[in-house]
């Protein structure tokens, strides 16, 4: 757990941590003492007013230490999760594309809700059982000094059933294992279950089949497993508490014929251990919590660890621009013998890109055009620097794109995604100026009647599709980058829109001196660009000749497409 803390907060944290553990610890002997002081009254002691005054002293210094103590954990187990969840953002917005869409959506999902709220409800438990513990050290600490053999007895049958619990546990173990490997299927199926509820409702028997053969299943595996691990559970939390009974009987029954002790001491044991019951059977309910938080916290672990392999640490963004110096004559954007695979083991022909020879020029519009599964998007990944080439290199001005220099790489570009997500918040610091621009586009694309800015919110993003691609058309304009990438961006627009999207929008981007990749399939406005790249099967195929034969080109002869 503690390689999760980064290092920073270990430091700052060490100085309450002591504190904590030194008030539990102070809290435990108040306890212990409030024990002694009954015992002795008990005992026979006669009851003065000096003996009052120091009981309801104790115990007023039993609260302060006991709730100082676990507020102090609370806050430091508070901290931990809190950069656990920023650090896991931070490392998975600087992991691989590629990399998180290996790790899948589902999988991520679960363990950035479940496994961190099953950590953080741990954490939660933390204080109190930190508390016990303490309360149960000071306590065996207590009985030592009030007769060793009482202690030896009371300390074989805690090692006893601890061992004994070691064995059995082994078994609700598995299942509890087995109850988190379900929940990343339930993950998958919900997640199914929310994408495609339009086409369940549409359909009862499909929506019937979902439930019964497909979450049914998978739910009951889920309660199946979790239910025989709770049965060992509860049967080991019981059966400890009902061993604590023998524990007593022991001490204060049996272990005297051999060990004779006055009846003071007796007194005091006996209330030593039934001071002792509270704490240690809630001790025992919060094991599978800490087992559930162990196994979460293993697999937060194994995330970090792939994430940390991951990340280019590298490719941080330095305030120097590499990209700053051109090379004489190069153009903006080339690809050099660029090529990139799926790893499609399970189909027949994993899909291959490239090789990719192309040059693409400052200002310049380029359509990249091509059937369905040709490789665009693909492409596309690869232009802007999400997916890195297996073969070949990209060059930026002249200069070679590599792990040290990629994040700053994508700096250059902004993109509208055919499947693009938008935020509802303007995510930037210059909230003022940006709100002035964001509400002149918004009049541009006939957006003003509907939406507009709140603070820093968009007021609302529950539009049609279409005005929700104007939306993001929006966002991607206010970062003003230099190189701009629509994927099937006009699909869903009307004609009107789609028009001035090709004719306007398009050429004013280009008079700003901005480069623009449109993937598209709108032939009608295939004359609009200043170079078509088709996309075939993976390859960049020599489009004039076959436009040409379209009549597409009719009016633009010459135009070359590739290198
Ligand atoms: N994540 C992935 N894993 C494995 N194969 C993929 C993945 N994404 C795409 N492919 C494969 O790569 C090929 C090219 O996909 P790509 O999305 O680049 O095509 P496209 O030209 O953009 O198609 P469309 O016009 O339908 O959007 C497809 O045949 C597909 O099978």
């Amino acid at each position: 757990m503690f390689s999760l803390i980064p290092a920073e907060i270990r430091r700052q944290s060490l100085p309450r941590i002591t504190i904590a553990i030194v008030a539990g610890f102070a809290g435990a002997i108040c306890s212990a003492e409030i024990a002694r002081l009954i015992s002795s009254v008990a005992g026979g002691h006669i009851p003065t007013r000096g003996l009052a005054i120091a009981f309801f002293g104790v115990c007023a210094a039993q609260l302060l230490f006991r709730t100082s103590s676990q507020i102090l954990i609370m806050d430091f187990g508070q901290q931990v999760i809190c950069s656990l969840r920023i650090e896991l953002c931070r490392k998975i917005l600087h992991t691989p594309y590629k990399k998180l869409e290996a790790l899948g959506k589902p999988r991520l999902l679960a363990i950035l809700t479940t496994d961190v709220g099953t950590f953080a409800q741990a954490a939660q438990m933390l204080p109190v059982t930190f508390g016990h513990l303490v309360l149960i050290a000071v306590c065996l600490g207590y009985m030592a000094w009030l007769s060793w053999q009482a202690f030896a007895c009371f300390f074989l049958f805690l090692v006893t059933a601890a061992v004994i619990y070691h064995c059995v546990e082994r078994w609700p173990l598995r299942e509890m294992q087995a109850v988190r490997d379900q929940l990343d299927i339930i993950f998958r199926h919900f997640r199914s279950l929310l994408e495609g509820t339009r086409e369940l409702q549409l359909n009862t028997s499909r929506a019937a089949y979902f439930t019964d053969h497909v979450v049914h299943p998978t739910a009951h595996n889920f309660r199946r497993s979790f239910t025989r691990a709770m049965l060992i559970y509860s049967l080991v939390a019981n059966a400890g508490g009902m061993l604590f009974y023998v524990a007593i009987g022991l001490i204060l029954l049996v272990m005297p014929h051999w060990f004779p002790q006055s009846p003071g001491v007796l007194v005091t044991l006996t209330l030593l251990l039934l001071f002792l019951i509270q704490p240690v059977s809630e001790v025992m309910t919060t094991l599978p919590i800490l087992r559930q938080a162990s196994i979460a916290l293993t697999r937060i672990r194994v995330l970090d660890a792939e994430l940390t392999q991951a990340t280019n640490d590298d490719a941080r963004v330095t305030k120097d621009d590499p990209f700053a110096a051109t090379v004489e004559g190069a153009p903006l954007l080339r690809f050099a013998g660029v090529s990139h695979r799926y790893p499609g083991l399970t189909e027949d022909r994993p899909f291959t890109l490239g090789p990719i020879d192309l040059s693409i020029g400052q200002g310049e519009v380029i359509y990249l055009i091509g059937g369905n599964g040709s490789g665009k998007t693909t492409l596309a990944m690869l232009l802007l620097g999400l997916y890195e080439p297996e073969q070949g290199h990209v060059e930026l001005n002249g200069i070679k794109v590599d792990r040290h220099n990629l994040t700053q790489y994508r700096q250059r570009f902004s993109a509208v995604f055919a499947d693009f997500h938008l935020f509802d918040e303007i995510l930037c610091h210059d909230q003022a100026q940006i709100a002035k621009q964001a509400t002149h586009y918004l009049r541009t694309l006939e957006l003003d009647h509907k939406v507009s800015i709140k603070g820093n919110r968009f007021s609302t993003t529950s539009l049609s599709s279409g005005q929700r691609k104007r939306m993001a058309l929006i966002a991607s304009y206010l970062e003003d980058r230099p190189i701009y990438l629509f994927d099937e961006w006009a699909a869903d627009q009307d004609p009107v829109f789609r028009r001035v999207f090709y004719t306007e929008l398009i050429p004013d981007l280009k008079r700003r001196g901005k480069t623009v990749i449109v993937i598209s399939h709108d032939d009608a406005y295939f004359e609009c660009a200043d170079r078509l790249v088709q996309v075939a099967q993976g390859r960049l195929v020599d489009v004039s000749a076959e436009a040409l034969k379209a009549g597409l080109y009719a009016r633009r002869n010459g135009s070359t497409v590739a290198e």
